[in-house]
């Protein structure tokens, strides 16, 4: 679907003298040029036909739409198609389908997604299996609906509910949108299209209303209140995503409809839409959500047509935090989990850290009690290996270093069931069934994986390390640390560097440290700061103390003391105060830091450990938080040139050292001046 084209529609006429034009364009029946050319083309027929009394609009193989095609952003970018997109939102929704002389309905299973469900809204009525799934998640993408649909879903379920259901971009099931309105009827699958049509045929008869949704007035709420609501939704989309600016505009299109009249709205949202499609932000999440769908197509693994082996029942050793989140994230999808210990205390510890991941879903409203119950019963503990016999995979999370172990346990409240990411981590040896296998399982219980191959940190932490080592450097030289994470913070990370220690525990960090210490002693920033702290029972987050200090509703706050660990550990190392690095700007401060990341991630392409760049960006944006509207941590260094990047390393490590110097990837890349994630593509040496 490159080029965005591809997709139709087909136009079939039955006796009751009702047309049914089915989208089809696989997998999601997304909605192309072609496509929106091709339901223009099968409205007008219907529109003409004389054995045509109305229109049911469907999608085939049990999915309504996916939405706009997200390949036509990059077209549109380009401007390679000069289809006005205007044409689509008010020629073809509003005035050909919702304005035609026959009624419309449309019959939604699976999804009505995006452009999907703005078709749908524009249809006269819209009948619905109860599994199906509809929402407006542009902003997701860096837009904002474009076909209509800030206009119409407002007039079908209320302002309020309309907003969160864009600017959150979830999706509500069926059974929702028929208590609030947007769905008229639930029927099951096989009575879909049956019921659908002769819901048009009640129409044209005047047994069902004839609603034209962009003009309902009854769900809308008063000026006075409309403005209110809109009031805060503004401050919680500020709250929320300070950097992002088209969540605020979704809002001010949403009240032009209300203020001045819903076609005013629909010509005000495209031009925003327009807009907003040049976006970098836009650019960014597409990028994002090709890439995250790109990480498990591994070359010379996933192209050899290998199908995956069914996994049945799993079994794993070591109950402790590591495999009891594991085995958490395989229960709640459904595979049965032996558990083994090596004793009865530890099984039960182990059995019961399961079942408080779980009870923590039923606290939170996530999860009823019988599908409690039903969860849990699919995991069973044992001490021996009797039971490994029918078992398909065996996880091992055993400690091996207890002590260490259990003090980053104690530290890290990041158990596996709840992390986004899964690194498959594969050797020379790993055969392409288990990568296939092990992606298969990842893509059930719900991560991200990405596959990567065997090193110190794999992918995420390799790439991150150098994030805190960073900052810890900066500190040493002089950068106030709260002004360090102030920075990092408006960048877009969820919280800066010594937030992060602090949350994670110095247990974490000084190992860290060690392993890398070890492993890159030419390049690694050694500092007494963290072993200092750590020595006066300051561990972070857990002992209240860390960099910040932590009341009882765990809010962080400076610490004034903190400067007399920075000056011993200074004397320690030997630094000075660099009165250049005092006084950083925010731009510095953030170049600072992320450059040596880019750097190293630079170093984990050149060696083979990932096999794409788009992969360290998914990798960057699930496993460090760094933000998705950037594109990832080489899709943002590309935004600012890999000469630019290597220009500010190389004047850095003349002046501070190896810990800066650039890669021979960077330097490469800067010398030719091409892209660091560009298609010259480093070969997998595994
Ligand atoms: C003008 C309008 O207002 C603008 C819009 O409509 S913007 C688009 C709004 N729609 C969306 O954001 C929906 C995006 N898609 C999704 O959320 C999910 O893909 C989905 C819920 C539809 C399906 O999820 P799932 O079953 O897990 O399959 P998933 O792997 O994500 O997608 C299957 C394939 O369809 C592709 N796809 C999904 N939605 C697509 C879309 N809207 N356009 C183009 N391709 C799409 C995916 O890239 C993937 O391709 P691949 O197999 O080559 O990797």
């Amino acid at each position: 679907m490159d080029n965005g084209g591809n997709g139709r529609t087909v136009l079939e006429v039955g006796a009751d003298g009702v047309a049914i034009i089915t989208i089809v364009n696989p997998p999601v029946n997304s909605l192309s040029f072609d496509v929106f050319r091709s339901l223009k083309e099968s409205f007008d027929e219907a529109d003409k036909r004389e054995d045509v009394k109305a229109i049911v609009v469907t999608g085939a193989k049990g999915k309504f739409s996916g939405g706009f095609d997200i390949n036509a952003f990059g077209i549109m970018q380009k401007g390679m198609d000069h289809t006005n997109p205007g044409l689509i939102s008010v020629d073809l929704l509003t005035d050909t389908i919702e304005a035609a002389r026959k009624p419309s309905v449309a019959a939604i299973d699976g999804l009505a997604l995006g452009g999907g469900l703005e078709l749908a809204m524009a249809c006269n009525a819209r009948i619905s299996t109860p599994v199906a799934q509809l929402g407006l998640p542009e902003l997701q993408l860096g837009v904002i609906p474009g076909g209509g649909g800030t206009q119409r879903l407002p007039r079908l379920v209320g302002l309020a509910k309309a907003l969160e259901m864009m600017l959150t971009s979830k999706a509500i099931k069926a059974e929702e949108a028929y208590s609030l309105g947007l769905v008229d009827a639930l029927v099951s699958r096989d009575k879909l299209v049956s019921t659908a049509r002769q819901w048009a045929l009640d129409i044209v008869d005047l047994r069902r209303p004839w609603v034209r949704s962009l003009y309902k007035t009854d769900k809308i709420e008063s000026l006075g209140e409309a403005r209110e609501i809109l009031k805060f939704a503004r401050t919680q989309a500020q709250k929320r995503a300070p950097n992002l600016k088209h969540p605020l505009v979704c809002i001010d299109v949403i009240e032009d409809g209300i203020v001045s009249g819903p076609r005013a709205g629909l010509w005000k949202e495209l031009e925003a839409f327009e807009a907003l499609v040049a976006s970098d932000t836009c650019k960014s999440l597409i990028h994002i959500f090709f890439s995250q769908r790109g990480t498990s197509k591994v070359p010379g693994v996933t192209d050899r047509g290998l199908v995956p082996r069914p996994v049945k029942k799993v079994a794993i050793l070591g109950g402790g935090l590591m495999g009891s989140g594991i085995a958490t994230a395989l229960i709640l999808s459904s595979y049965p989990v032996i558990l083994k210990e090596v004793n009865e205390k530890f099984l039960e510890a182990g059995l019961n850290r399961v079942k408080a991941n779980l009870q923590s879903r039923v606290k939170k409203g996530q999860m009823t009690k019988e599908k409690f119950e039903k969860t849990i019963s699919l995991l069973t503990g044992t001490l021996d290996y009797e039971s490994f016999k029918d078992v398909d995979m065996v996880i091992e999370a055993v400690i091996e270093n207890v002590s260490l172990k259990q003090q980053i346990f104690a530290d890290l409240e990041n158990p596996a069931h709840v992390m986004p990411l899964l690194e498959i981590v594969r050797t020379k040896k790993t055969s392409p069934q288990i990568v296939v296998d092990l992606l298969d399982i990842g893509r059930k219980i719900r991560k991200t994986p990405v596959v990567v191959g065997n090193c110190t940190g794999f992918a995420v932490n390799r790439m991150f390390f150098p994030y805190t080592q960073a900052a810890i450097f900066l500190v040493e030289h002089g950068t106030d640390v709260y002004q360090i994470d102030k920075a990092i913070t408006k960048f877009g990370m969820p919280m800066g560097p010594f937030r992060l220690i602090d949350l994670v525990g110095f247990g974490v960090g000084v190992a860290t440290a060690m392993q890398f210490i070890e492993n890159f002693p030419e390049r690694t920033y050694k500092s007494m700061l963290l072993p200092l702290m750590q020595e006066d029972k300051r561990v972070g987050e857990a002992s209240r103390k860390g960099f910040y200090l932590y009341d009882d509703r765990r809010r962080a706050n400076p610490d004034p003391e903190l400067k007399n660990y920075i000056e011993k550990s200074r004397s320690i190392s030997g630094v000075t105060v660099d009165p250049k690095l005092v006084k950083l700007s925010e731009k510095d401060i953030i170049e600072m830091i992320f450059f040596p990341v880019v750097n190293e991630a630079c170093r984990v392409l050149d060696e083979g450990i990932a096999v794409k760049s788009a992969d360290l960006d998914i990798s960057a944006v699930m496993g460090m938080g760094f933000p998705p509207y950037r594109g990832g941590i080489i899709f943002w260094a590309d935004s600012l040139g890999s000469k630019y990047i290597y220009s500010r390393l190389a004047e850095w490590s003349k002046l501070y050292g190896e810990f800066f110097k650039p890669s021979a990837y960077l330097a490469a890349r800067a010398a030719k001046g091409i892209p660091l994630g560009s298609v010259e593509q480093t070969q997998s040496r595994l």
